[in-house]
């Protein structure tokens, strides 16, 4: 039987420039086991591509502050206090880059996020100032409440499926998944992951972004026979 996944988002299902690798398509919606969304995104993302995929919501969001599976909600993390960190930010002339709309935080529960072009000194020491850390995915700074992580909502949402951490692979590309390699039972990084993913994961692929996770996905479908 093929194994449940969880899955990273951003440089693990995706292109090298950013987009939804179209491959996915192919390959989730009928994975024959639980596949778990997990994103540093806001909350709307992941649930966004369950949809589309056509697979149930099963998401780890916010880097863990959010998490979901059939219907049942839950939240970690401290969105209030990374405000009044930001209105600091700002005050001291940081600006998190995102423009008025601001998509990427509009509909972010537990945390803020600055985007790379930010002052990553100037976040790093309101951070510290307020208790906060920032976690550097390669795609956004995360300023968010220590502890708050995939791997403990992986537990989680573990627990609600009924299934055991240790029958899930996991695979991802940076920090912000190596605490969910240490909860799963198999992971893997692909080839694009940054150093710390790398070290972490038992196995980092040969291919990069979703080229990498294919191989896992076809490897763990091949072993089924
Ligand atoms: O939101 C980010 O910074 C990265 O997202 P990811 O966890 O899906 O890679
Ligand atoms: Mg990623």
């Amino acid at each position: 039987m093929a194994p449940p996944l969880a899955l990273d988002i951003d440089g693990t299902l995706t292109t090298p420039t950013h987009q939804i690798d179209p491959r996915v398509f192919e390959q989730l919606p009928d994975w024959p086991a639980p596949v778990v969304i997990a994103t540093g995104k806001s909350f709307p993302y992941p649930i966004a591509l369950c949809h589309f995929l056509g697979i149930p919501e099963r998401v780890i969001a916010e880097n863990g502050g959010v998490v979901c599976v059939d219907d049942q909600l839950s939240f970690q993390g401290d969105r209030s206090t990374a405000e009044a960190a930001i209105d600091r930010f700002e005050t001291k002339g940081g600006d998190l880059g995102w423009g008025e709309a601001d998509t990427t935080n509009r509909w972010r529960e537990t945390e803020i996020a600055a985007s790379l072009d930010a002052d990553e000194e100037l976040l790093r020491s309101v951070a510290d100032e307020f208790g906060l850390e920032v976690v550097d995915t390669g795609y956004a700074y995360h300023l968010k409440t220590p502890g708050v992580e995939k791997g403990d909502g992986l537990r989680a949402v573990t627990e609600q499926l009924d299934l055991d951490p240790s029958e899930f692979v996991a695979i991802g590309d940076s920090i912000n998944d190596v605490s969910m390699f240490g909860v799963a039972g198999e992971s893997y990084a692909v080839a694009n992951a940054d150093d710390r993913a790398l070290a972490a994961a038992d196995t980092v692929t040969e291919a990069s972004y979703f080229d990498g996770t294919l191989s896992v996905l076809e490897s763990l479908v091949a072993d089924d026979y």
